[in-house]
C-alpha cells in the first residue's frame, strides 16, 4: 500500500534525521512505530500522511511515485489516509459531533448523507454523550477519542496514530488500544507511534524502531 526505498529527509540544511528508511506497509497491517524523543516518529507519520516531501529516495503511495503526484491530486489521496496528532488539532469552537463531521462538510457533504454515520462513529468511541460538548470540555481521553474519530470518518485505508496514549491513564491507554486492533480487524492498516513499552507489550504486532535515523524492522 505504502512503500519506502532509501528514503531520507532533512529539514532545511540541517542534519539528515532519516537515512536510508525502506519498509513496505501491507494492507491491513498493524505495526508500531517506536524510538527515543527526537529520533524521527513524527517525521515518518508526517511523510505517510504526504505532508512532507522526502530529500532523496522513491516514497510509492497506493502504487503511484509520490514525487510524480501533481498538487492538486494530493487532497484526494490524503482522504485515503486518516491521522490523529500529538496535539489533537480540534476546532474548540465546535462541537464534537461538528468536528468529526467537518471533513465532510468542507466537502460539501449534505448533512443529512453523514448524520447517522457520524453519531455511529461517535457512539463506536465511547462519546455518543459527549457529541453536542465543545472540547475545552472535554477529558484528555475524550479529546483524543474525537481525534480518533475525526480521523476515520472518511474511511481512510491506513490510519496513522501520533503517541495516542501519550496522556491517558493505563486503563485508558488499553481502551483505545482495542479501538485500534478492533479497526485493524475490520480492514483498516495501524501504525501507532508511541514509546510506551506497556502499550506495546500488550500486542504481537510488528515494531518499526527508529534509532540514529535508521529504521529496524522486527516483525
Ligand atoms: N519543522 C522542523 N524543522 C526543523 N527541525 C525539525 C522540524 N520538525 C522536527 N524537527 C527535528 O527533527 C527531529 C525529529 O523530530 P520528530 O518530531 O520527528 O521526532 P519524534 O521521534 O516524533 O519525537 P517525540 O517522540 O519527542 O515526539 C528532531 O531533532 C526535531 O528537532
Amino acid at each position: 500500500m505504502i512503500r519506502f526505498e532509501n528514503v531520507g529527509l532533512r529539514y532545511g540544511m540541517g542534519p539528515e534525521i532519516l537515512r536510508d528508511i525502506s519498509f513496505h506497509l501491507p494492507e491491513r497491517s498493524f505495526q508500531f512505530l517506536s524510538g527515543p524523543s527526537g529520533a524521527g516518529k513524527t517525521t515518518l507519520l508526517r511523510l505517510l500522511f504526504m505532508s512532507l516531501k522526502p530529500t532523496r529516495g522513491l516514497i510509492t503511495v497506493f502504487g503511484r511515485d509520490l514525487s510524480r503526484i501533481p498538487r492538486n491530486e494530493l487532497p484526494m489521496l490524503r482522504r485515503r489516509v486518516g491521522i490523529v496528532f500529538q496535539d489533537f488539532r480540534l476546532l474548540d469552537h465546535m462541537t464534537t459531533y461538528e468536528n468529526v463531521s467537518l471533513p465532510l462538510r468542507v466537502r460539501g457533504r449534505e448533512e443529512a448523507s453523514y448524520r447517522s454515520d457520524v453519531i455511529e462513529l461517535l457512539k463506536w468511541v465511547g462519546l455518543g454523550e459527549r457529541m453536542h460538548v465543545l472540547p475545552p470540555v472535554l477529558s484528555g481521553g475524550e479529546k483524543q477519542r474525537a481525534a480518533i474519530a475525526r480521523a476515520l470518518i472518511e474511511q481512510p485505508e491506513i490510519l496513522l496514530a501520533d503517541e495516542p496514549t501519550g496522556n491517558v491513564d493505563p486503563p485508558l491507554a488499553r481502551r483505545l488500544l482495542r479501538l485500534f486492533i478492533e479497526l485493524n480487524r475490520l480492514g483498516t492498516a495501524v501504525v501507532i507511534a508511541t514509546h510506551d513499552v506497556a502499550l506495546m507489550e500488550q500486542v504481537d504486532a510488528r515494531r518499526m524502531v527508529l534509532s540514529g535515523g535508521r529504521l529496524e524492522i522486527h516483525d
